[in-house]
């Protein structure tokens, strides 16, 4: 796949989000013909939250995850810079956490939380390695980190399958549906430029995360990354 640079500018991200954002899930099952649901739940299994842990869903979106997680007891905070993401999700579930913040400058303090998660938010972060770092930083030492995000398959005929989906069904179809077509070009265009596998376990390497490994879903269209925060590391390292 293309490895071009896209360009990210945060207020254009989070403006594309605030106009999808009301029929944001609707369009996300449709989709992925319901395998987020799949992708989702997999996500938390990999990040094992207990009831009572103190568990930040990054990039929250309308709080899909986040939902899934406090129903199981967890002290999730949602965090999202789209107003409008933020507020479709508070419309639908009132008692979960929203916080408005930046995943390159989190409003919280070092080393409060048990666990992140950040599921098809990264690949919007710019640059990605400022976000991992913040996301270490707020991380308690001996704290994890599950990223989900899409990915590309290692087997070439699937991938080449794949990227024919791409761009003769899903961003046609997505354009079709969309009150802003833009933003399915971007969807597009994002998944493509985004690193493989090894490329994002170097990403969290470089933000100063360990025990760094991946696990791919659906033949890695999607790949579950996972990741620590040593115990006994200083809250500055990595972000250098
Ligand atoms: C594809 S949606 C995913 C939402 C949700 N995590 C889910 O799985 O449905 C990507 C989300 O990332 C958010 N986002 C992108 N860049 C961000 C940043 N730098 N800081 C905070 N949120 C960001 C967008 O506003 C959007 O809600």
């Amino acid at each position: 796949m293309p490895r071009a640079q896209l360009d990210k500018d945060p207020h254009d991200v989070a403006g594309m989000f605030d106009d999808v954002a009301r029929r944001y899930d609707l369009t996300n099952d449709v989709l992925s013909l319901g395998m987020d649901r799949l992708w989702r739940r997999a996500t938390l299994d990999a990040l094992g939250a207990r009831p009572g842990e103190r568990v930040l869903d990054l990039a929250a979106g309308t709080g899909t995850s986040s939902a899934d997680l406090a129903d199981d007891g967890v002290d999730v905070v949602s965090c999202d810079f789209s107003t409008g993401m933020v507020a479709e999700g508070k419309r639908r579930r009132p008692d979960l956490a929203f916080v408005a913040g930046d995943a390159t400058r989190l409003p919280f303090a070092d080393g409060s939380f048990d666990a992140v998660t950040i599921s098809f938010g990264l690949r919007n972060v710019s640059p990605a390695v400022a976000g991992l770092s913040e996301m270490l930083r707020v991380t308690r030492p001996g704290g994890r980190l599950v990223v989900a995000e899409f990915s590309t398959p290692p087997w070439a005929p699937f991938e080449a399958l794949y990227g024919f989906y791409l761009q003769t069904f899903l961003t046609p179809l997505a354009k079709a549906v969309s009150s802003n077509p833009e933003a399915y070009d971007y969807l597009e265009e994002s998944i493509r430029d985004w690193p493989d596998q090894l490329g994002v376990a170097a990403l969290l390497h470089e933000a100063g995360w360990r025990g760094v490994g991946y696990r791919n879903l659906t033949g890695g269209i999607v790949a579950l990354h996972r990741a620590r925060k040593i115990a006994t590391e200083n809250t500055s390292a990595g972000r250098g």
